[in-house]
């Protein structure tokens, strides 16, 4: 649906602003970040919605049961929303239906949504009378969902690399010991997004010298309701009584040392959303082969001097082909202070490509921790 030439209010055009904000609270991953609201006739905005990951309520649908939550009448109103409305019906029911029951009149939406069966939403609005346009602000709508439009287009998973790492930049001793560099609150933090995934990846490396379980688990040990699938990626065999194996079916081998292979191997097993969890050889190949959305650091004030290092050959010899990620405010900020750790949320150089990146902005939120920290307040 192409409206190039529609004209937008400056009430349209501050709602989509607000749009695209309020879709930054919502986690990175398997689903695009999406911002919606929803406005009256005489522009006001009457309720505000965002998706909150995988499996959650969509924008469109949050923001109507908020207006609903407040007593407001969707009746005749505009929806601004950041995505074109889904028409399937997935983990959640179709939004254009949603936004059709609503009475909303009027849809404006940023950018297409590229994703086959989730297309068509504009289509089935149209159809039922809603008057629909796109394009309002599509150039930001793009940036903020930049590497999830790339991990669509290219048919594979989208990647969250993990790093548990020391103040210099190691991930386990000269011993092999590793466990735990990590404060519990970054443990907390890092199984609750092992229950969020689709798929965890280590090396055989990993496994032979861990042996981990790479499940999600809560803080007192249980395991958590949704678990990933385990994968290990490497030549060698894994051992038949690795702990990676568990008992429930949720292992895969994947023998191959290319991580864009590895990556087709996972997508064609319904994988969206992968995390790599280490260790220095995986994440260094990810890294080379520009195959990272998204990067979550957990950095311990602790020093090592020596030991394993967080990454190795990344195949860059001057600094004119270094590469430069940036803070991703999504998901709850770009610097946290989790427990006795720095939590660090970064986005790939294909996402921050239009981004500034030397602007580090601090959310409310991470500031007013940052304070608290600072009077000892934590
Ligand atoms: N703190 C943290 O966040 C984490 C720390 N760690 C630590 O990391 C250490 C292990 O790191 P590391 O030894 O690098 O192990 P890795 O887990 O990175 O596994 C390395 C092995 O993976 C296989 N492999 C597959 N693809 C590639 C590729 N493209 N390039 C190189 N190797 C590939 C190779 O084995 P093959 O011959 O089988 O193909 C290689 O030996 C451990 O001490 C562990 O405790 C690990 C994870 C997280
Ligand atoms: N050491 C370390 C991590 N290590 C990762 O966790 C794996 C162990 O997982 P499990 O057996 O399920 O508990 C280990 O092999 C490695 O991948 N993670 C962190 O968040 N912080 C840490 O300090
Ligand atoms: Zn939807």
């Amino acid at each position: 649906m192409s409206t190039a030439s529609t004209l937008y209010s400056a009430a349209e055009d501050a709602a989509m602003e607000a749009a695209l904000e309020a879709a930054l609270a919502g986690p990175r991953g398997a689903n695009p970040l999406v911002g919606a609201v929803i406005l009256s006739p005489q522009g006001e905005q009457l309720a505000t919605g965002y998706h909150r990951g995988a499996g959650t309520a969509h924008a469109e649908a949050d923001a109507i049961f908020e207006a609903r939550k407040n007593g407001v009448d969707t009746a005749g109103t505009t929806m601004i929303v950041t995505l074109e409305p889904c028409n399937h019906v997935g983990r959640t029911g179709p939004c254009a239906q949603a936004i059709i029951e609503a009475g909303i009149a009027r849809v404006i939406y940023a950018v297409d949504d590229p994703h086959d069966p989730a297309a068509g939403g504009a289509r089935t609005l149209t159809a039922a009378g809603v008057q629909v346009s796109s394009g309002l602000k599509s150039g930001k709508a793009l940036d903020l969902n930049r590497d999830w439009f790339d991990a669509v287009a290219a048919k594979r998973p989208f990647v969250t690399l993990h790093i548990a790492q020391t103040l210099d930049s190691r991930i386990a001793a000269v011993d092999g010991t590793s466990q735990w560099i990590s404060c519990p609150e970054s443990l907390a933090d890092n199984h609750g997004l092992r229950g969020l995934i689709d798929a965890i990846l280590v090396g055989t490396g990993t496994v032979l010298i861990d042996n981990p379980r790479l499940t999600a688990r809560t803080p007192d040990g249980e395991l958590s309701a949704r678990q990933p699938l385990r994968a290990v990626m490497g030549l060698r065999e894994i051992p038949e009584d690795a702990a990676v194996r568990g008992t429930d079916g949720r292992f895969v081998h994947l023998p191959t040392r290319d991580p864009a292979e590895a990556l087709g191997m996972l997508f064609e097993q319904g994988v969206r959303h992968l995390m790599v969890e280490g260790g220095s050889s995986i994440l260094s190949t990810f890294l080379a082969a520009d195959l990272v959305d998204e990067l979550i650091v957990y950095l311990a004030p602790t020093l090592l001097g020596s030991g394993t290092p967080a990454l190795n050959d990344l195949g860059i010899t001057t600094l004119a082909d270094a590469q430069h990620w940036s803070w991703d405010e999504a998901g709850g900020g770009a610097v946290r202070i989790l427990g006795n750790d720095l939590r660090l949320h970064l986005r790939s150089p294909r996402g921050a490509a239009n981004i500034n990146r030397n602007s580090v902005s601090q959310t409310t939120a991470a500031r007013g921790e940052a304070a608290e920290y600072l009077t000892g307040g934590n």
